[in-house]
């Protein structure tokens, strides 16, 4: 969608499309907003009957309805609109992948104010929001993450859930470190029956992990430890550590000196899973997980997406045996794991 047209002569097509990229987002935004989606999922297809479901004017809906048209988002045959297989997949509310609440992270205020002073981050080559950005203690956008992401996750989190059920049927004690809203290890928990799960991240996100814990039946082996995981006991004798979407945040350092931590809590035989964004060494392909490494300089102080060279070299120095990548599939993100 954003590469310049492949057509002879220079065009600045690709400058106008990036720099007008925020009327499309908030394009997007107005219609779940509306629920424009799902009121055409529900025939609601032609100008007056859509403007009326969705309680908006007509010639707003009719503008927005076209622009969605042309972005991909629907299809106009006449004066009919129709959902494409990924919007009614993904935005039509009815749909068990609805990915509508995801919003409620990725444009949350906090985040895109980040991205304000993109210029500054780049200058100072790491976040401006506030000394430490999304790694403050406590911070708040971690509590919208746990409530609104777990659609995105809950495809990654059922094919972990799946591949610990086959690969360590038996696993009994399992540590999710900064688990936000807590699904990786509920799914585990829900396939493998013998496993305990611990829980670790800061007190406000962990009231949203029990929550889930609690609502999928989990909760008599659900354990949480508050706190900062660089500085709590994680106790020992782990069979399995989670490490989802964690290590980004962090310098490749202070990444190494918390598998160093972990490395000693394992139980013999006992392995770590890290889900990650793993770009290949040039750094810019694949294009979306590349790109991830951007978030973290808007965010971060100095995290980064570090390719799957980087994680080797970084679980090998904390002292694991071996370090194997897979693919998730759903995902952009890779399976890393580790071996104590
Ligand atoms: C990107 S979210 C990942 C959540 C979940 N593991 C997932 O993969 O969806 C990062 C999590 O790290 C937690 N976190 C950030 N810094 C932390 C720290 N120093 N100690 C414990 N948790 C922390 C946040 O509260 C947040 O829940």
């Amino acid at each position: 969608m954003l590469k310049p047209e492949p057509a002879g002569g220079p065009t600045p097509q690709l400058f106008f499309q990036t720099a007008n990229a925020y009327q499309r987002s908030q394009a997007l935004k107005a219609a779940i907003d509306l629920d424009l989606f799902t009121a055409i999922g529900l025939g609601h297809d032609q100008v007056p009957t859509l403007a009326e479901r969705c309680g908006a004017a007509t010639r707003g809906v009719r503008i927005l309805a076209d622009y969605l048209t042309i972005q991909g988002f629907l299809t106009k045959e006449g004066d009919r609109y129709k959902l494409t297989p990924d919007s009614a997949l993904f935005l039509d509310r009815r749909s068990p992948a609805y990915m509508g609440s995801v919003l409620g992270f990725l444009h949350a205020p906090k985040f895109i104010a980040a991205f304000e002073n993109l210029t500054e981050a780049v200058r100072k080559g790491g976040t401006v929001a506030g000394e430490a950005g999304t790694v403050s203690p406590e911070h708040p956008l971690w509590v919208d993450f746990a409530r609104s992401m777990i659609p995105m996750m809950a495809k990654p989190a059922e094919e972990i859930g799946m591949f610990v059920r086959q690969s360590q049927p038996n696993v009994k004690k399992v540590l999710d470190i900064a688990a936000g809203h807590g699904l990786f290890g509920i799914e585990i928990a829900a396939r493998c029956p013998e496993a305990e799960v611990t829980a670790l991240d800061w007190p406000n996100v962990l009231t949203v992990a029990r929550e889930l814990a609690h609502k999928s039946g989990i909760e008599s082996r659900y354990h949480t430890i508050a706190g900062d995981a660089f500085q709590q006991e994680f106790g020992e004798g782990y069979d399995l550590v989670l490490l989802t979407n964690f290590l980004h945040h962090f310098s490749m350092q202070t990444c190494e000196s918390l598998l160093r931590k972990i490395h000693r809590s394992l139980a013999p035989g006992g392995r770590v899973i890290t889900l990650e964004f793993v770009p290949h060494d040039d750094r810019v392909t694949p294009p979306p997980v590349a790109e991830f490494s951007l978030i973290m300089l808007a965010t971060t102080p100095e995290g980064d997406a570090y390719t799957f060279r980087e994680y080797e070299q970084m679980f090998a120095a904390a002292g694991f045996a071996r370090t194997e990548l897979h693919p998730v599939a759903g995902s952009i993100e890779q399976v890393l794991v580790s071996m104590r």
